[in-house]
């Protein structure tokens, strides 16, 4: 995996480099629940892209403020904002990458499955309104509980007929980016330079960081690889408890799905060996639905990557995780189909 671009690099790029089409092709990026706790945060880090060139901000709303705030930012980027459904075909058109953090976050106690009754409507009717508005896309998806939003995607583009498996990509870059923080503390890395490949799914014990894969190589005794492990996967719920009833993470997911959009924007640009985790159709394991590391390219999905070899230990978890992941799919599946 190629090392995480900083916000502070992005933002001398924009300052240094002046971008004609010739040389920065245009991209329209587009957010889906962009006047949220995500939302705004990630319209920021998308304005500092400079390979965005118009950034359409869409909510039920408060878009107009947000997109008025964003649009001051002296970078490439023109920036529209969109509210209310009757905007949303306007807000897509044209889209080359539709990030979705539209939905309800966790409040302590809850599962992220515990969204599923709300946010299984929403995504349904988002997707919708890309199958018809900007079928081509790449799909980021951000929303809870991604292990079910992903397959609802994937059913409602199937039904409308355009569903391309390349194009529609499960956000779980944050459990790659806490795996990254974590193992650096416990290994005495330098953060910038860590890599570790994340897999599974993105709730609990489907989320399996690869420790026995990380770089630079650390040799951690096993505990500590236990509870580095656990952590990870328990990371979304620690901010869960943290904000104590306001929400789940933000600013975080914000990094986390910017770093992601960028690595597609990359791909589609054609920029060699763009290699980032997400959970997207698969047949690494018998599941139809999969995150592991992928290569992004001119078309989305270039290739999605094996496992590698697994500790005793990551082989456990592996097994673990498969009837929850499975089931996890099969409920996005069945809301598809019957509502
Ligand atoms: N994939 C991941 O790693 C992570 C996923 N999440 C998930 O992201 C989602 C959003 O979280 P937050 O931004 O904290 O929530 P939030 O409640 O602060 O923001 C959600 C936004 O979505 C909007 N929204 C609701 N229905 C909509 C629709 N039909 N169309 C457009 N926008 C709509 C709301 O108006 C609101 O502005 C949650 O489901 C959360 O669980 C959060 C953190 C990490
Ligand atoms: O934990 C949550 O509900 C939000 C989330 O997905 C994360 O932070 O990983």
């Amino acid at each position: 995996m190629r090392p995480s671009i900083s916000i502070a690099r992005s933002v001398h790029r924009v300052a240094r480099r002046s971008y004609s089409s010739a040389s920065v092709p245009e991209r329209k990026v587009a957010v889906l629940g962009a006047a949220g706790g995500i939302g705004q945060p990630l319209a920021l880090l998308m304005k500092l892209n400079p390979l965005v060139s118009h950034l359409s901000l869409y909510d039920i709303a408060g878009t107009p403020g947000v997109a008025a705030d964003v649009s001051h930012i002296n970078t490439r980027s023109e920036v529209k904002g969109y509210a209310g459904e009757e905007q949303l075909a306007q807000a897509l058109e044209g889209a080359d990458v539709v990030i979705i953090p539209a939905g309800v976050p966790r409040k302590p106690g809850m599962t992220r499955d515990d969204l599923f009754n709300i946010n299984a409507g929403i995504v349904k009717g988002l997707t919708t309104a890309i199958a018809k508005y900007c079928p081509n896309a790449l799909i980021n998806m951000i929303s809870n509980p991604v292990n079910s939003t992903v397959p609802i995607a994937a059913e409602v583009l199937k039904k409308a007929g355009k569903y391309d498996e390349k194009r529609l990509f499960g956000v779980t870059t944050l459990d790659v980016v806490r795996a990254k923080t974590f193992y650096a503390g416990k290994a005495n890395a330098n953060v910038a330079e860590v890599n570790v490949p994340v897999v599974g799914g993105h709730a609990g014990i489907t989320i399996l960081p690869l420790f026995s894969q990380a770089t630079p190589t650390a040799n951690l005794p096993h505990d500590v690889i236990k509870a580095l492990t656990k952590r990870t996967q328990d990371g979304g719920t620690e901010v869960v408890e943290a904000k104590a009833g306001k929400g789940s993470a933000t600013l975080s997911m914000a990094y986390a799905g910017a770093i992601f959009a960028d690595a597609c924007l990359k791909g589609l640009n054609g920029v060699p060996d763009v290699v980032e985790c997400s959970f997207v159709q698969s047949s690494i394991t018998e599941l139809p639905f999969f995150a592991s590391k992928v290569r992004l390219g001119k078309n989305g999905v270039e290739e999605v990557l094996g496992l590698g070899n697994l500790s005793d230990f990551e082989q456990e978890g592996l097994q673990s995780l498969i009837p929850e992941l499975k089931s996890s799919i099969e409920k996005g599946i069945k809301f598809a189909n019957q509502s």
